[in-house]
């Protein structure tokens, strides 16, 4: 690499090919013949039209196989794409350092909360910590947290957090700690115990402070009259309906603002957004979109980092790792964003509910990265201002927006405004009104997903993206831990995407000519993942209920044609748990990954499908289910003992469960069938329905959770009894319909 630089200066990344191409190539070549000879064998025995029902009933049956094993040879198609090119990213800090030191330009850290009851202050606060304390010249760095709950406890929290800084990040300098989130750091039992037992006992009493704060729901009238800034409360009417409350905590420009040791402190913001209820506020992409527009008067940073207020950092060295792709002489101008994965804290070893994303994180974002363009999954990511801000590719660009701005002097030349009445104007209401703002101008609205489309969006203007996945992880964060959570946060994310799909930004009809074709068929793996619900509902209840029914819809276990059906199956499980376990997980908690993605397709995805269809037919909004970053101490203990949640009362519960009851019964009745057979028949018997046998036993097998949940559990995470009764009455129904009714 970078023989023909310009420059002779050793570049300040590098990016590596994975090993093993070809032969991955080879095999997923394999897989598509198999795939191919699946749909020919459906093709060549399709059942005749006689005029007799069953077999009618049997034809249908036939096609609608076919068109499941077409949708899911199409969409292992499309998961191929990021496979086939897996790239690594390598960063030189030290470089950096040595040739830019002294210009490194402004950072901007939001942080987004939205409910102090489901994302408490404390640690919100903890991970504002976290990002204070980067290594990375204080001058430079401003940090903002976006509440939009316009909370006064969250801001009490703040309030403690920015004169702790004082003590903390000092400390963090001095012993180089890691992580810089006070919180995780002194909760870490391999943190060193000789150093900070001051610290740490201070840490706990603001901690407790806060807490008490928040469970009393008031602000200490003490501090109340104190700080005068809590009169802005008084207008405050509800989450939804305030005017915007904006405070600078700490001002880096302010001489006064200086740690313990005398160091500058980064600039410190709080901003609740003005919220009415007669105006649409768009989630998180209206409270990005404000904090853009004040960050951009108050410190104006050239590169912006957002997280959720989960994620708090875990590397202090960060910045200077995605400073290294921004400000690479040769590559560094073409690129928007740089994303770093989305790493969890609180995943079990055998992770129930398949939240740590490790083959994403680990396979598919490096093969997305491999066509320039992974996903910006909204935590974790550093952007260019201007680029988020709309600005268009040109190869113009080059070498100009950082540097030239950099040689603009020390410090930015944005005029800085600190009038309170001019910064709740860029966070009104009505200051997005007859503007590009949501739409070409910052993040984009009217999408559950708006870090996706947005990312697409940015590709789409000629920029690329960068994905680095260091060893010491970047960030880490709370990962849902209950079945319905992670189940609903799936449809929030499936119904996002299937949106994109739908929109005008549609990667099939949009993408072409303006990002490339592989990476296409990466988005639409995602843009594509609603669909997967009816293939899949068919395919676990169909041959199922035919099975009751006696009616073979696979080949015959002497037949060559069962060949392809195995083989495709091995080698896509088979495969599949390589790469799992590669990505460091367990075996256990592949065959986990294997239910919860069960229940996501024949769930999440199909509500997702219903809310997109209602939607479209205009009878509903887009809402935002906040994910809880809290969770009962009972329900905690369940998660970290890994036994599934599943009491609490939804639809979602109702279908998952209905469908492994149907699986069960079917499988109870094939068995009484075939005790009452005689020997003979069982054999031909058994040889024609051998492969429909296996795939409801793998599923009776594999919904074993739900059957204990339902009839052997007894603590409060048990399937609630209505839910029961009402999906063994569907499931029985059912049953008995097809097996007597035609
Ligand atoms: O009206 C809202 C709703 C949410 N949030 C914040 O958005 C973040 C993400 O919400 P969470 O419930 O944790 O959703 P996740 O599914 O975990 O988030 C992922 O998916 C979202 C899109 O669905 C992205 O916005 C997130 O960045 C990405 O991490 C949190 O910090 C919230 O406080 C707001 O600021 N305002
Ligand atoms: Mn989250």
């Amino acid at each position: 690499m970078g023989s023909d630089r310009e420059e002779q200066l050793p570049p300040l990344f590098v990016t590596s090919r994975g090993k093993g191409t070809f032969l991955y190539r080879a095999f997923a070549g394999s897989v598509f013949l198999g795939i191919s000879l699946i749909w020919v064998y459906r093709l060549a025995y399709l059942p005749d039209d006689d005029d007799d029902g069953s077999s009618r009933w049997r034809r249908w049956a036939w096609v609608g196989m076919l068109g499941a094993e077409l949708w899911f040879g199409f969409y292992w198609i499309l998961t191929q794409a990021s496979r086939w090119n897996l790239v690594y990213r390598q960063t030189f800090k030290d470089r950096l350092a040595l040739r830019y030191e002294h210009e490194l330009p402004g950072v901007d850290i939001f942080v987004c909360t939205a409910d102090p009851a489901i994302e408490p202050p404390a640690m919100v606060v903890s991970t504002v910590l976290s990002v204070m304390a980067y290594d990375y010249p204080t001058e430079k760095l401003g940090v903002y947290l976006s509440d939009d709950a316009g909370s006064e406890l969250t801001y009490y929290a703040l309030l403690e957090a920015s004169r702790f800084a004082k003590h903390w990040l000092p400390f963090c300098k001095k012993f180089k700690v890691e992580p810089t989130s006070p919180a995780a750091f002194f909760n870490n039992k391999s943190s060193p115990e000789s150093i900070g037992t001051h610290a740490n006992e201070e840490f706990r009493a603001i901690k407790n402070r806060i807490d008490t704060t928040c469970k009393l729901n008031r602000v200490p009238d003490q501090v109340r009259s104190d700080h005068e800034e809590f009169s802005q409360w008084d207008s405050y009417s509800s989450k939804r309906d305030h005017d915007a409350i904006i405070e600078m905590l700490i001002d880096r420009t302010d001489p006064a603002s200086i740690d313990n040791e005398g160091n500058v402190l980064p600039t410190l913001v709080y901003m609740a957004r003005e919220k009415r209820p007669d105006y649409f506020h768009n989630f998180k992409a209206g409270a990005m979109n404000s904090l853009i527009r004040v960050s951009s008067v108050i410190t104006g940073g050239e590169i912006i980092l957002n997280v959720d207020c989960d994620m708090y950092s875990n590397n202090s060295k960060s910045i200077r790792d995605a400073l290294c792709f921004f400000m690479d002489e040769e590559k560094g101008h073409e690129i928007a964003f740089v994303q770093f994965p989305q790493n969890f804290v609180n995943v079990t070893k055998n992770e129930l509910y398949g939240s740590s994303l490790q083959v994403i994180n680990n396979i598919e974002f490096h093969g997305m990265d491999g066509y320039g363009g992974v996903l910006y999954i909204g935590s974790g990511c550093f952007h260019r201002r201007d680029i988020l801000c709309g600005m268009k590719y040109s190869k113009e660009v080059k070498r100009t927006t950082l540097i030239s701005r950099r040689s603009g002097g020390e410090d930015q030349p944005i005029g800085r405004i600190h009038d309170p009445q001019k910064l709740r104007v860029l966070a009104s209401c009505t200051y997005e009104k007859n503007t590009k703002w949501g739409n070409e101008v910052g993040l984009k609205y009217g999408c559950p997903v708006e870090d996706i489309i947005t990312g697409l969006a940015i590709k789409c203007r000629g920029w690329k993206a960068v994905y680095h996945n260091p060893e010491q992880m970047a960030f880490l964060g709370l990962a849902p831990t209950t079945l319905l959570q992670t189940l609903v946060q799936h449809k929030r994310w499936s119904e996002g995407d299937f949106q994109i799909a739908l929109s005008k930004y549609g990667p099939a009809r949009y993408g072409p000519g303006r990002i490339s074709p592989g990476l296409i068929l990466c988005y639409l793996t995602y843009c594509l993942w609603v669909p997967n619900c009816i293939p899949t509902l068919y395919y676990s209840m169909v041959p199922s209920v035919y099975l009751l029914r006696g009616t073979s819809l696979f080949p015959e276990i002497s037949s060559p044609w069962v060949v392809p059906f195995v083989y495709v199956i091995f080698a896509k499980y088979a495969y599949s748990l390589v790469e799992f376990l590669q990505s460091g997980g367990t075996v256990l908690g592949w065959w986990n990954e294997q239910r919860i993605w069960l229940y996501k397709r024949t769930s999440s995805y199909l509500f997702a499908l219903i809310d997109t269809i209602v939607k479209l037919l205009g009878f509903s909004k887009t809402t935002f289910v906040i994910t809880a970053k809290v969770a009962d101490e009972d329900v905690l203990r369940r998660y970290e003992a890994e036994v599934m949640e599943l009491g609490a009362t939804s639809p979602m519960f109702t279908l998952i469960s209905t469908l492994a009851l149907l699986n069960l019964t079917c499988l109870l009745g094939f068995g009484i069938r075939l005790v009452m057979m005689s020997t003979d028949s069982v054999v031909n018997y058994s040889g024609s329905m051998f492969l429909q046998g296996v795939l409801c036993g793998v599923l009776v097998l594999i919904n074993f959770p739900l059957y204990q949940g339902m009839f052997i559990r007894k603590d409060a995470g048990k399937m609630p009894i209505p839910t029961t009764v009402t999906s063994v009455v569907l499931a029985v129904s059912v049953c008995t319909c097809f097996a007597f009714l035609y």
